[in-house]
């Protein structure tokens, strides 16, 4: 072999180094790139915090064009536990939750009923529904990752790309599938904390959530209302006489009738409206987005639904016949005092605790008129919640 030939080969072995070695420093950076999410998916809050590193931090650090988190959800309880924490499922585009079967069905058969990770091109008459219905006309390959917990699906994590070559099938799926084993298992995690929330800040005998909740929420509501300068209502109910209903029919009819009326009020919401047991016999509502006319006549819908309805006492009253028949069971009715107050706009500069308690002390007074007029009606503070 001469010289020149030698050198040649040297300098292609050269060269076959230097993309090793580039190839092992790129997959060295890809490694602490996944290290680093896997320890942000750990460290994450809440649900929603969850769902959106998922949707956009991965999406971002792996330049991933498509990424689509399919969640199963038959009982509703993950829509709820996001609206309650985002207000609306709009803010996680690329979240889609399956109520229904047909979402176990539609993934076991993308899966081919394994849980391993499935890589190759995207067929759309197959893959569109695994995808956003903008995003499928792109995509060319696709790597799809089941997420189970205990051999059970809960959801899929699914990763699109314009290249057709991004995600070859037969190609290794070992870190995939090993982000796929975290992301459930944090999925998991989250859904259990976000219970145990719910568990301390709903009202255990209503079921609406409690006075803790509400004043989270309160700030919320305002900081929005202050931002987007919507105007934010506040309504407390106050059920009347109500020490009269516990001493004549029971406490447990007493309680039947607050289970009532939490229920009651909640029908007459829309979804990103707050409903909350204050304490005792008094509720309050937050009305996003709502004028004082419209915060008005529905105070005034959910005082007439309170006047119209019929609760049955818990227990028979004795009927003093001394008969052996037992008393029919007894229908009471109940009225409901209200004070509607409104966020006033003049609070540039003071924190939004300080206006929550203008606003509640407000509400509070309005419905204290209500008392003082007769009861079972609706009064407005006259102008908004005073900053002064
Ligand atoms: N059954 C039941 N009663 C409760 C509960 N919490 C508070 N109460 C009762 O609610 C009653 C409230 O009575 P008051 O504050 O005197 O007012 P009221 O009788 O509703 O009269 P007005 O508000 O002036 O119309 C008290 O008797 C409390 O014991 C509860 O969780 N269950």
């Amino acid at each position: 072999m001469n010289s020149e030939l030698l050198a040649a080969e040297n300098q292609a072995l050269k060269q076959q180094l230097q993309s090793l070695l580039h190839e092992a420093r790129l997959n060295e950076d890809k490694m602490q790139r996944f290290e680093r999410l896997e320890h942000q998916l750990i460290a994450a809050h809440s649900l929603q915090g969850l769902v959106s590193l998922l949707l956009r931090a991965y999406k971002q650090a792996f330049a991933i064009d498509h990424v689509a988190l399919l969640l199963l959800d038959p009982a509703g309880e993950v829509d709820r536990m996001l609206q309650t924490e985002t207000g609306s499922l709009d803010a996680l585009p690329g979240l889609r939750l399956y109520p229904a079967h047909s979402g176990a069905r539609l993934l076991e058969a993308a899966y081919c009923g394994t849980r391993k990770p499935r890589l190759g091109a995207f067929d759309a008459g197959l893959h569109a529904q695994l995808f956003a219905p903008a995003a499928a006309p792109d995509i060319r390959s696709m790597a799809l990752l089941p997420l189970a917990r205990h051999g059970q699906l809960i959801g899929g994590l699914h990763f699109g790309s314009v290249d057709a070559a991004r995600y070859e099938a037969g190609a290794g799926t070992h870190l995939l599938e090993r982000l796929a084993n975290i992301v459930a298992v944090c999925l998991e995690s989250a859904f259990n904390q976000e219970r145990l929330k719910r568990l301390g800040l709903t009202d255990t005998l209503t079921g609406v959530h409690n006075r803790r909740y509400f004043e989270h929420r309160c700030l919320i509501e305002i900081a929005q209302a202050r931002r987007y300068r919507h105007p934010l209502a506040c309504l407390f109910l106050d059920v009347d006489k109500f020490k009269s209903i516990n001493d004549r029919f029971g406490h447990a009819t007493g309680d039947e009738v607050l289970r009532g009326i939490g229920h009651l009020i909640q029908g007459q919401l829309r979804a990103g409206d707050t409903i909350a047991r204050y304490g005792g016999e008094e509720f309050v509502v937050l009305l996003p987005q709502t004028s004082a006319e419209f915060a008005r006549e529905i105070a005034e819908r959910i005082r007439a639904s309170v006047a119209q309805q019929r609760f049955v006492a818990a227990a028979p009253l004795p009927d003093g016949s001394g008969s052996e028949t037992p008393a029919a069971a007894a229908t009471l009715s109940v009225t409901a005092s209200l004070g509607l107050a409104m966020l006033p706009s003049d609070t540039a500069g003071m924190e939004a605790s300080a206006v929550a308690e203008r606003l509640v002390a407000a509400a509070d007074q309005a419905l204290y008129q209500a008392k003082e007029l007769g009861r079972n009606r609706v009064v407005a503070a006259d102008r908004p919640a005073s900053t002064s």
